[in-house]
């Protein structure tokens, strides 16, 4: 009833694209000028592609205290595109200023909570193995180019995607409210390292994470790494990295109920049939509505930050100043990056599985 209270009050607030923050520090070089054929849709999303609907939409609910990602590939199973790449940033950099104060657009004195999710019931599918963006320069490429793959040219500036996703997805976990992943249907590749830049993840029945990078010859390159290793442990994280170990929402709900924990990774499973996003709404964002003052959610929010090292967080208690320690801790994790991607294998694996995605889910 609580649910359905909240639901039903949901006011859609328009966050248009161009009334974002322009982000600072590392652009990613091989975007097109993206942003300049978005649009707004009229329940306060936007899309950079009304008529294929693919983008990353925010919005805000209750008041403006809770703000939800949506990635939106249909075809594609959420894959993001460089263009979708840029429109994570943009939003990210938003709630930056929601969460913390500095801007007068926003009722931000309430933020509480940022959920991330995909729609169309599933997460995302990594990068987007189709994506045609036409890179800028060829001096930004990571790792090897000798191939004549028509996919080479995604993989020639791995490097500027490693930067760009490792700040942003550092930064979407740094902010000083409470984030959550929900999570439908599958998480694979870079959408499983999204599930790395949230506090808590949700799970409906059907969702899967799969770190699929080690089968396309590749190593994580979205800042999924470190985070995963401090979220699930060395020996786990090698497994789930090496060994094809995968999350499934079935198998947590199985340890919910038995009362173990035979997985690390979700801190919430959906009932059956329920939506991760509703699980979310039922079992995360009521109770933090509950709480009597945003401002205690943000502070602890940033201590616990801070306590691990998460993202070097100073002076925000007026929300006045952010600093976020996006490079230094993940330079093991990026020249691990740099050394397979664009390589021979890298590029040999990522075309085969664009051949046969289709009917072999995660081989
Ligand atoms: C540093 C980042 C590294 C990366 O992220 S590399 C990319 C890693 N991701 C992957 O390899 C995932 C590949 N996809 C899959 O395994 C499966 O499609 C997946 C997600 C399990 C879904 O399986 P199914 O439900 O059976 O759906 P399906 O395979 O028929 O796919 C439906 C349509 O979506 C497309 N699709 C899925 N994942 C994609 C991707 N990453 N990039 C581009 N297109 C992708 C797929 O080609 C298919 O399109 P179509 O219907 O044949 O036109």
């Amino acid at each position: 009833m609580y649910l359905a209270h909240h639901t039903h009050r949901l006011v859609m607030r328009r966050c248009s694209i161009s009334s974002m923050l322009v982000p600072s520090s590392i652009r990613f070089a091989l975007l097109p000028s993206s942003s300049s054929s978005s649009s707004s849709t009229s329940n306060g999303s936007s899309t950079s592609d009304p008529s294929s609907g693919c983008g990353v939409t925010l919005q805000f609910l209750h008041d403006d205290s809770v703000a939800v990602i949506t990635l939106q590939n249909p075809k594609r199973r959420n894959a993001l595109t460089v263009s979708m790449m840029e429109q994570l940033d943009m939003h990210v950099q938003s709630l930056l200023r929601w969460s913390t104060n500095d801007s007068s657009n926003y009722n931000n004195n309430n933020a509480r909570a940022v959920i991330l999710t995909g729609g169309g019931g599933t997460f995302c599918s990594g990068l987007d193995l189709h994506d045609n963006e036409t890179p800028s320069t060829a001096e930004t490429a990571g790792g090897s180019t000798n191939s004549s793959s028509s996919s080479s040219h995604l993989l020639r500036d791995g490097k500027n995607m490693l930067y760009h996703m490792t700040r942003v997805t550092n930064q979407l976990l740094s902010l000083p409210v409470l984030s959550i992943s929900a999570i439908d249907g599958y998480a694979m590749g870079g959408g499983a390292e999204l599930t790395t830049c949230t506090d808590l993840v949700v799970l409906s029945r059907d969702a899967k994470i799969q770190f699929v990078h080690a089968k396309r010859g590749a190593s994580p390159g979205w800042g999924g790494l470190r985070r995963l290793i401090k979220k699930v442990g060395r020996e786990r994280a090698l497994r789930m990295l090496l060994l094809g170990e995968c999350i499934l929402g079935e198998e947590e709900a199985l340890g919910a109920r038995s009362g173990g924990k035979i997985s690390y990774y979700a801190d919430v499973v959906a009932n059956e049939g329920e939506t991760a996003l509703h699980a979310t709404m039922r079992a995360v964002i009521n109770p933090l509505l509950d709480l009597p003052c945003s401002q205690s959610i943000r502070a602890i929010k940033r201590a616990v930050s801070s306590a691990d090292g998460d993202g070097e967080v100073i002076d925000c208690i007026d929300g006045s100043t952010l600093k976020l320690d996006t490079n230094l801790a993940m330079m093991g994790e990026r020249d691990a990056f740099l050394s397979v991607w664009g390589g021979k294998a890298n590029l040999e694996q990522i075309q085969k599985a664009r051949d046969r995605i289709k009917g072999t889910p995660g081989k």
